[in-house]
């Protein structure tokens, strides 16, 4: 694969500003309060230890309950709910005509995300399914929901991103959203051919994983059926927009 070199402006003067004082600073303030938040963090770190950090991050989530407000979105899709931090923001911002289907394996993580969910008045716009997601996006599409969701969240095993996501560009309808977390993978994403400044990045990671977010990161980039763009916020959110 040819890379075009980057040839427009670029801000890595403004990054390299941003100190640790900064970034603290917007974790304290440019992020709202959320107590809910804050007990089930702390609940999913007591009973998980260090898979706690598969939260979904504050930023993004609340990045996607203001996406999901400005766009109006109803009709949503998760795939990986954990201990549901990304859904309690997705369906706060659909209102209680909205619905959310919830996909998950896992029912002890997702017995904490129920938790919550009642605990915010949420769970009546939210419908948990417990089964692979591949097999039941594939019957979603069997069932005639093609072009139906507003918007769609991808957090689950990155092995199936690929696959997940040629369903979801079917499910989703013109106009609707897809976000994809984990697009940069800690880093490892990053392909030792695209150059910087005519030398490579240090990063070469030939993980399953690692190669799989950087074909679909780099397939995405052309395809003509979506506008995206990748958010530097947590892990990388690859923000979908479907023509
Ligand atoms: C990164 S966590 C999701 C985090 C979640 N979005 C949150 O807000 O905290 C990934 C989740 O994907 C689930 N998962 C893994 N493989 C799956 C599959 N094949 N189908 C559905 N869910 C899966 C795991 O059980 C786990 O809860």
């Amino acid at each position: 694969m040819d890379f075009k070199p980057f040839v427009g402006l670029d801000n890595e003067k403004f990054e390299q500003n941003y100190s640790r004082q900064t970034w603290e600073y917007l974790k304290q303030i440019g992020l709202r309060q959320d107590p809910t938040r804050d007990a089930l963090e702390q609940e999913s770190r007591e009973l998980f230890g260090s898979k706690a950090n598969m939260v979904t991050q504050r930023q993004e989530c609340q990045l996607f309950e203001l996406i999901l407000r400005f766009a109006g979105a109803k009709n949503c899709i998760e795939i990986g709910v954990f201990t549901g931090s990304s859904s309690i923001s997705i369906a706060r911002a659909i209102g209680p005509q909205g619905r959310l289907i919830a996909i998950d394996v896992n029912e002890a993580f997702t017995n904490v995300a129920k938790k919550y969910w009642k605990q915010e008045g949420l769970e009546d716009r939210i419908e948990l399914v417990l089964r692979p997601a591949v097999e039941y996006l594939e019957e979603l599409l069997s069932q005639g929901k093609e072009n139906f969701f507003d918007f769609a969240y991808i957090d689950a095993d990155k092995i199936n991103y690929q696959r997940y996501y040629d369903l979801l560009i079917r499910l989703v309808r013109p106009g609707g959203i897809i976000a994809i977390d984990n697009v940069l993978w800690y880093g490892s994403v990053p392909d030792v051919n695209v150059l910087w400044y005519g030398s490579v990045p240090d990063v070469n990671d030939s993980s399953p994983e690692a190669l799989l977010i950087r074909a679909l990161n780099l397939a995405m980039q052309s395809d003509p059926r979506v506008n995206n763009f990748i958010l530097p916020i947590a892990d990388g959110i690859n923000l979908v927009y479907k023509n």
